[in-house]
């Protein structure tokens, strides 16, 4: 079966992202960040069901008890999809009031993963350094893992639980972490000894105890032309799947290898991000943006900010996790 790539939304998202497939009724979640809008797209009968939001909102996942959450402004809120009514769970990032929420995710034990990034006055352009990647857990708990993130986005777990893969865009790699899923840590304390031969005085052998970040490792480096990672998804065989910004392509990622094993273009050169879904999750859909282009590159690529599903690919995904608090 050869691969094949569609434009199944024909609506131009200033920002599309997030995809999330909802297996229940077949309906594919995402959202168009700086649009301010939440979709909700049926693939059976191609009808679109949308909510507005009042700031940018990086990010919607499904509730197990009903509903979404989402990330809006520097705000965890719950929404309410029937009522369009939504209210604030947390807010991140006080002392960073230019920043907002970009990509998030579920971890397998219903955790919502989320990062932050600053304002960008276009796209890509903006304060480095200002992101950080939070969780929120099914109490309520907001974690933060890490901070100096330029612009947090793709996230996925691997398939035993024990890794947490990860995208900050202006890196141009994916990195790769040890992960808890006991307690959704991704930092790990731990004891060594070493000399200190820069402190004079510190001539014996002493115990450090150092937060590292989860033995933080590169798995891949973009190559020339690949454009910028953003969205990723992880498969039921374990390798990544990320969407090239600027780059019109997904690439498939074998994390163990560092290995680009498939490249698949699409007809539009800012693809965001990628999801599973479909029958037994065969397809992947891509979103896309169109912000940032002038008429004549929208001339060019009328398909700017739609959505797309690549079919024929000989991968699969696995259910997204729903939020449980
Ligand atoms: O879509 C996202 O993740 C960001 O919100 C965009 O505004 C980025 O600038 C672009 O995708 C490059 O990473
Ligand atoms: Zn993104």
């Amino acid at each position: 079966m050869s691969v094949k790539v569609e434009c199944v939304v024909k609506e131009r998202c200033e920002i599309g992202e997030g995809p999330v497939w909802e297996e229940k009724e077949g309906t594919l979640l995402f959202v168009d960040i700086s649009g301010q809008k939440i979709h909700r797209w049926n693939s059976a009968t191609n009808q679109k069901e949308t909510v507005a939001t009042e700031k940018f909102v990086g990010c919607a996942v499904p509730r197990r008890s009903g509903g979404y959450v989402i990330g809006e402004g520097r705000s965890f809120g719950a929404l309410d999809w029937e009522s369009r009514s939504i209210s604030t769970i947390a807010v991140i990032d006080e002392d960073k009031p230019n920043n907002r929420f970009n990509d998030g995710k579920v971890d397998p034990a219903g955790r919502l993963f989320a990062g932050t990034m600053a304002m960008e006055e276009r796209p890509t352009v903006l304060e480095l350094k200002q992101g950080s990647l939070f969780s929120l857990n099914k109490d309520h708990i907001v974690v933060k893992h890490f901070n100096q993130v330029d612009i947090s986005n793709g996230l996925d777990w691997s398939l035993d639980h024990k890794t947490f893969y990860y995208i900050d865009s202006l890196t141009y790699t994916v990195e790769a972490f040890n992960y808890d899923i006991n307690t959704g840590s991704i930092s790990e304390t731990h004891t060594h000894t070493h000399t200190h031969t820069n402190l004079v005085i510190h001539r014996q052998p002493c115990e450090c105890v150092c937060v590292r970040v989860g033995n933080r490792r590169m798995v891949y480096k973009m190559e020339e032309g690949e454009g910028i990672p953003d969205g990723m998804c992880i498969d039921a065989d374990g390798r990544l799947w990320v969407a090239c910004y600027n780059g019109g392509r997904v690439i498939q990622i074998d994390p163990q290898t560092g290995v680009r094993l498939q490249t698949v273009k699409l007809p539009v050169d800012k693809t965001t991000s990628c999801c599973f879904g479909g029958r037994d999750y065969s397809d992947l859909y891509v979103t896309s943006a169109c912000k940032g282009m002038d008429e004549a590159d929208m001339a060019k690529q009328p398909q700017a900010g739609c959505v797309f599903r690549i079919t024929g690919l000989g991968a699969k995904g696995i259910p997204a996790n729903s939020f449980t608090g």
